[in-house]
């Protein structure tokens, strides 16, 4: 594909995601080319190659394939002279322009327009971190500071946080709203040092009325960006500003963050957004699927696809809301309605990957070599630490992530009993809180056997 190419099937993409949607993520890729089917992009910040990846990836995709190109997957890179951050683009913002203008033009990460609180659905898994997000959006007295959010992958957090920035600029523009990625928050951090223009980064950050930081796992073991964090959060705080954080795993659980600021993240309200449930996917495809229909009119669903893939997808909700891009952008271009048989071929590996079910076995092997034991020695009787500890985790894990009982995961551990089993999950669940090694262990872990 050549860049002439990209550049009218940027128009067909603006046309899909809308101009602002377009202005803030599409319009900052520099096309490189297309290299034994990966399509290159150049981006200003990882954060919005990631961001575009997960986003729009498959919408690229699909309509670069469709235009005869052919790309089986898309790589964003960074490139290595200095990066120009992207556009906020102000005026694509239905933002009144204030006061408050000066420092949130020059800081605030640009907002998505489709994540607000109309367009959340709420069910049991996420109805307390929405009820918080609301009760902050409302800008009133604070009454819990920080509010923290954490979660797995796609499940909220990112869209529960723009939601707040938006009612809060709607209802409240007097109120100095500042959302970023802890990422960018050390970007910018980084980028006073270098210039000399501390103070100036100091007062500006001192002078937000809400703080929002996203993805504050990211600033873990970068030493100073996390002291001037620190100290920024503590300023706020002391003036009675709203301070709102989000993260993939709980305050405690963050390696490598000072304890000082963990304690300071643990000191408002923690709320955490469970794994969906079936009626919420529905809900959220149901919610979606109108939105789809709106770019492709012409396109028929039958009945019982969402309902299908509410059951069978199971991961997240960006999995949930790229299978129906997907789906939408197959069919039209097959020119085919889209119904069960039709989805089923579409979206075979989405469906495949989550129907993977993790076995006892699997996870004692993935112990063992992680820890670096023989399997023998995992199931085998001998009490040494080294070989009960990783046993123990095991365990843990095979009760987490199979539909095993206490006994007959005993059973598999060398014919041990469930009160045993009970003990080692029991020891994990404390060490998991109180020792940063195990927890990482763990995630590492239990990423390498969800992946
Ligand atoms: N309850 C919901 N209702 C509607 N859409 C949702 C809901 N939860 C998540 N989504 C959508 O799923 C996608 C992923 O959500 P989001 O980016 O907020 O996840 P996240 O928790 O911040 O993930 P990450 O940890 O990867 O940053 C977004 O497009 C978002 O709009």
């Amino acid at each position: 594909m050549t860049r002439d190419q990209w550049g009218a099937l940027q128009n067909t993409l603006q046309e899909t995601v809308g101009r602002n949607n377009y202005v803030n993520w599409i319009k900052p890729l520099e096309y490189s080319g297309v290299d034994d089917g990966v399509a290159r992009f150049l981006v200003p910040t990882t954060f919005l190659g990631n961001y575009v990846s997960q986003n729009f990836g498959d919408l690229i995709l699909y309509q670069m394939s469709a235009r005869g190109a052919d790309v089986r997957r898309i790589e964003f890179a960074v490139p290595t002279t200095p990066i120009a951050e992207p556009k906020a683009a102000p005026a694509a913002r239905p933002v009144p322009a204030k006061t408050t203008q000066r420092s949130d033009a020059m800081l605030s990460a640009p907002l998505d327009e489709r994540f607000t609180f109309d367009s959340f659905i709420v069910g049991k898994p996420n109805e307390l971190a929405h009820a918080a997000s609301q009760r902050v959006a409302e800008g009133g007295a604070v009454t819990f500071n920080p509010l923290f959010l954490y979660g797995g992958v796609g499940l909220g957090k990112t869209h529960l946080m723009h939601a707040i920035a938006w009612k809060l600029k709607t209802d409240r523009p007097d109120l100095n709203v500042l959302y970023l990625s802890a990422e960018q928050f050390m970007y910018r951090f980084v980028q006073a040092l270098r210039d000399k223009k501390m103070m100036d980064f100091k007062e500006l950050f001192r002078s937000v009325d809400v703080l929002m930081v996203d993805d504050v796992q990211f600033i873990a073991g970068k030493d100073s960006t996390q002291e001037e964090f620190f100290h920024t959060f503590n300023a706020l705080v002391d003036q009675n500003k709203q301070i709102i954080i989000s993260a993939d795993r709980a305050p405690g659980e963050i390696k490598d963050m000072e304890n000082r600021i963990k304690s300071r993240l643990q000191s408002g309200l923690i709320v955490d957004l469970h794994p969906t449930d079936y009626e919420l996917r529905l809900g959220i495809l149901q919610s979606k699927v109108l939105k789809q229909q709106a770019s492709y009119p012409d396109l028929e669903m039958d009945d019982g696809v969402l309902e299908f893939l509410a059951h069978r997808i199971t991961s997240n909700v960006r999995v949930l809301e790229g299978a129906l891009t997907r789906l939408f952008a197959f069919a039209s271009l097959v020119g085919k309605p889209i119904n069960m048989e039709l989805t089923q071929d579409c979206l075979a590996d989405v469906i495949r990957a989550s129907e993977r079910k993790i076995t006892v076995e699997e996870i004692q092997r993935k112990v063992a070599e992680h820890y670096n034991i023989r399997l023998s020695d995992m199931i085998g009787p001998k009490r040494l630490r080294a070989f009960a500890r990783p046993r123990q985790v095991a365990m843990w894990l095979c009760k987490k992530l199979t539909t095993r009982s206490l006994p007959e995961i005993g059973r598999r551990f060398g014919g041990r009993d469930h009160t045993t089993v009970m003990h080692g999950v029991k020891r994990i669940e404390e060490l998991r809180l109180a020792d940063p090694h195990i927890a990482e262990d763990i995630e590492i872990l239990r990423r390498s056997l969800e992946g």
